[in-house]
């Protein structure tokens, strides 16, 4: 699909063989897209009832607390998938997946509100997706939907609610940028079949958890942290946004490599974020556009998800920076030995 064009030129254009299946991905991006322009009236007006940011006293199937956007943005994703050819809806905020329409051939999964905590401080946030086909012979209509390895999803994509209300986007074509325009009164391409530089200077990682990490992790930061004076002979710069979409859209945008590893903590064992509705979409997202996606040791997209709330360790971005991480979780003693000769007390310590 060359050129840059308007969302509904971009989607005509991808089911113009009428495709049944295509025309339901089309209709149902569509239906996401109303509910994006909705929650983002929510988020600009800053207000509910209340302060959107505001915790409910009510925590989600996966123990987080809720605040009041988290729960809106839900019903208004919910309300525009039951307009839509989706079978089976399942959502961050929600317990167990929904039958929504039996004759639809659909099953969507997503993350109504990415990057809660950041609301109250006007940081970036977003709504990520995941579409999948429905799997028909699920015992209870839904059942086994949300099983299936990221790799059937149809497509998958994000929106951000930032200085630019902006979409995200793979129908398996590439992965493309769109940016809403009060002009036209939709979204407008403005980045054709992204393709994320495959070496990169920039890591992204809560370096707060660092005495929690695996040897590997903490091994491969160190390396980064030493800079032009260690094993890696130039300079890094980190970003920590703790909104997924923001930090996903910056490597997007300029390459960069993201780490949320599994830890020691408590509940932290798979690390943070959700295989199903938030890992999944990212990871279709970062192939489409050249990067690598993993847990540290297989692709995301191969895996098989056990519980729709599974967790995972995520780690994504620049392909060559990925590999590099790669390495080091299969060999991390071994890259040990040589990371004290860049220590404190090392020989090559500048
Ligand atoms: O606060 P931490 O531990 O750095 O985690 C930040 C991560 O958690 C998330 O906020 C989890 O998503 P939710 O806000 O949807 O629960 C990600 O957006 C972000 O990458
Ligand atoms: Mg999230
Ligand atoms: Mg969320």
């Amino acid at each position: 699909m060359a050129g840059l064009s308007t969302l509904e030129a971009f989607l005509r254009a991808y089911s113009s063989t009428e495709d049944p299946q295509r025309l339901a991905v089309v209709e149902t991006i569509r239906a996401l897209a109303r509910a994006s322009r909705q929650i983002r009236d929510v988020v600009s007006q800053g207000q509910l009832g209340g302060d959107i940011g505001a915790a409910r006293g009510s925590t989600n199937a996966d123990g987080d607390r809720q605040r009041f956007l988290d729960v809106r943005a839900d019903e208004i994703v919910l309300a525009e998938m039951r307009e839509a050819p989706v079978a089976a809806y399942a959502s961050e905020e929600i317990g167990s997946p929904i039958l929504l329409n039996p004759e639809g051939v659909l099953a969507v999964a997503t993350d109504p509100l990415d990057g809660s905590s950041n609301i109250d401080t006007n940081v970036s946030i977003g709504t990520i997706f995941s579409i999948l086909p429905h799997a028909p012979n699920a015992a209870d209509g839904v059942g086994t939907d949300f099983a299936q390895p990221g790799r059937n999803q149809l497509a998958a994509g994000f929106f951000i609610y930032g200085p630019q209300l902006a979409m995200v986007l793979t129908v398996g074509e590439g992965t493309h940028v769109f940016v809403y325009s009060h002009r036209i009164g939709g979204y407008q391409q403005i980045l054709d079949g992204v393709l994320i530089s495959p070496n990169t200077n920039e890591f992204a990682i809560n370096m707060s958890n660092y005495r929690h990490w695996d040897e590997a992790v903490r091994i491969y930061i160190d390396d980064c942290l030493q800079g032009s004076a260690g094993p890696r002979a130039r300079d890094f710069n980190m970003r920590w946004i703790a909104s997924l979409v923001a930090d996903t859209y910056r490597i997007i945008a300029r390459g960069g490599v993201f780490l949320y590893p599994r830890d020691n903590r408590r509940g932290y064992g798979e690390g943070r974020l959700r295989l199903v509705y938030e890992a999944n979409p990212i990871a279709m997202l970062i192939e489409q556009a050249g990067g690598l996606a993993t847990d540290g040791g297989f692709p995301i997209l191969d895996q098989i998800p056990a519980s729709l709330h599974q967790r995972t360790p995520f780690i994504f971005g620049s392909k060559k920076e990925v590999e590099r991480i790669l390495r080091y979780h299969e060999a991390p003693s071994l890259i040990g030995e040589r990371a004290p000769l860049f220590t404190h007390r090392g020989l090559f310590r500048v």
